[in-house]
């Protein structure tokens, strides 16, 4: 058995499997897409199949494109889509219903529904840490089990088992011996008790889940069972699972209180280590587990923004201005200085601190002489002046971010990054290795396993690429913030 690590990063478009050296370099990547399914406006829906298939795909291609064999694997570590909601029977394994994904927003009325009862509202903040929201787990697996024929009487016979795509692959990996997750999974379900870390029998009654189906609930670095022989040839213990966003915390090395990491994917999740003590925030940010570690939990306040890659993308596929986002550099730099230009992407309503879901979005401030460059720019600016919204949140929530690290496709774009550390008036880090998430599940796996000895010692694998520091002044950085801050009310409806 060697020293080398399996990370299985399976995330809302694509699976990936990466194979990391002890020293926690990348030694070989495999990646597959798979469908994203829209039934009805507001659904959004996996195929469990094709999430295990394009998994097992990457497992076995990743070592077609390295010299090693599933031999020289001590571990392997999971890290995932968080939410997105599956039930299966356990004596077929088969899914009784598609993967009900994050984004689907078909129990809006249920929740709504549910917002009228104070009490119930006031519960599943102090519980769960998070916001009453169909973004959740709870919402979905009420809505199988209360819309597909059977599964209520089913589940209430003990034959189905839930699970966020963590437990499926785990329940899958090991030919169903094993029907766990961790604590950071957990704490997204809206089901799970951050500050006892268990099932909350209130919401699991509120919600008419029966406790049969809930996956035991590990530490982030645990025994999560062994991969069966039939995947690889040979056997693998996994030993590291954590939702993608508390994974990149982890690879990040944001293992003191203060310390926050950015990653600007499709949308991008702000997260900051807030340490031992769960903060409830006054700003509408999530409180949710950063990861446990040896039954010991450290907690962190999340914010979420829906679009920041996704807004390249709309300037390359909607007004088509762009044919590559990376040639948004350039023209972003083209850009007049303080043109008076804003775009707020709002096109799926505005996420952390404005909850605003009827939002939708705008360009201000257009002249004669505004050209593209004006408005790549501007897109590229509203994801930064979206995180500098969550940082002022987590300000006024007493939690001043101390350090910043960023990660993520968008991280790339060093002209972005530049006016991201402008804007916060704060230094923004880059890592050498921007695969964050799937290297903290790598980093749960190792330390589990014993190819790293501490969290010290994973703080030792982290290296910075790059510094970016503020060069605006605070009185252009206050002008600059209030124009956004202007855009944002004009949109506004709730
Ligand atoms: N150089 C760049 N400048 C701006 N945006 C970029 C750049 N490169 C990639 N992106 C954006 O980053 C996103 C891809 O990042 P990635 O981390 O792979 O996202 P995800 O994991 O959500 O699919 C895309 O939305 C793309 O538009
Ligand atoms: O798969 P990603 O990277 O889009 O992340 C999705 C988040 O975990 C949803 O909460």
């Amino acid at each position: 058995m060697g020293q080398y690590i399996l990370a299985i990063d399976q995330g809302t478009t694509s699976s990936r499997s990466i194979i990391f050296a002890p020293d926690g370099a990348i030694v070989a990547v495999a990646q597959q897409e798979f469908s994203q399914k829209y039934p009805q406006d507001g659904w959004v829906e996996h195929d469990p199949e094709e999430i295990w298939e394009s998994v097992t795909t990457t497992m076995k291609q990743v070592f077609d494109k390295c010299s090693l064999s599933p031999e020289d694997i001590a571990t392997v570590g999971i890290t995932n889509q968080r939410e997105t909601t599956l039930v299966w029977n356990k004596d077929t394994g088969k899914p009784v219903y598609p993967a009900i994904v994050w984004q689907d927003r078909r129990t809006a009325q249920q929740c709504r529904e549910l917002d009228d009862d104070e009490s119930l509202v006031a519960h599943i903040t102090e519980s769960t840490g998070l916001l009453l929201d169909p973004y959740f787990s709870a919402s979905k697996l009420a809505w199988i089990l209360d819309n597909v024929e059977g599964a209520r009487e089913q589940a209430e016979a003990g034959d189905l088992l839930f699970g966020t795509v963590d437990t499926f692959l785990i329940w899958r990996l090991t030919n169903g011996e094993s029907h766990k997750t961790d604590a950071t999974n957990a704490s997204r379900t809206m089901l799970f008790d951050i500050n006892k870390q268990c099932w909350d029998e209130r919401l699991l009654t509120t919600f008419n889940i029966p406790k049969s189906m809930l996956p035991e609930v590990m530490d982030c670095a645990d025994e999560f069972g062994v991969v069966s022989k039939d995947i690889l040839g040979c056997t693998i213990p996994i030993q590291g699972v954590a939702g993608d966003q508390q994974a990149a915390l982890v690879g990040q090395a944001c293992f003191e209180k203060g310390m926050a990491k950015s990653t600007y994917g499709t949308g991008c999740f702000m997260i900051l280590n807030t340490g031992d003590e769960p903060l409830q925030s006054k700003n509408r940010l999530l409180t949710t587990v950063g990861y446990r570690l040896n039954g010991k939990t450290t907690y962190a306040l999340e914010g979420s923004i829906f679009m920041a890659g996704a807004t390249v993308q709309w300037l390359r596929d909607g007004l088509k201005l762009i044919d590559d986002a990376s040639e948004t550099e350039a023209l972003a730099q083209r850009a007049r200085q303080d043109n008076g230009v804003f775009l707020v992407p709002a096109f799926t309503g505005l996420g952390a601190p404005y909850w605003d879901p009827d939002a939708r979005g705008a360009i201000l401030g257009l002249t004669r002489d505004t050209g593209i460059s004006e408005i790549v720019a501007a897109g590229l600016q509203s994801v930064c002046y979206q995180t500098k919204d969550l940082q002022k949140a987590m300000e006024s929530d007493g939690a001043r971010p101390t350090t910043i690290r960023v990660d993520g496709g968008m991280s790339r774009n060093d002209w972005v990054m530049g006016f991201l550390s402008d804007v916060l008036g704060a230094e923004v880090e880059r890592p050498e290795i921007t695969e964050t998430t799937a290297l903290g599940a790598a980093f749960l796996a190792g330390l589990q396993a014993g190819v790293f000895t501490s969290v010290d010692s994973l703080t030792e694998c982290w290296k910075s690429d790059s510094i970016f520091t503020p060069r605006l002044s605070k009185e252009e950085r206050d002008k600059a913030y209030d124009g956004w801050k202007n855009a944002v009310a004009r949109i506004r409806c709730s």
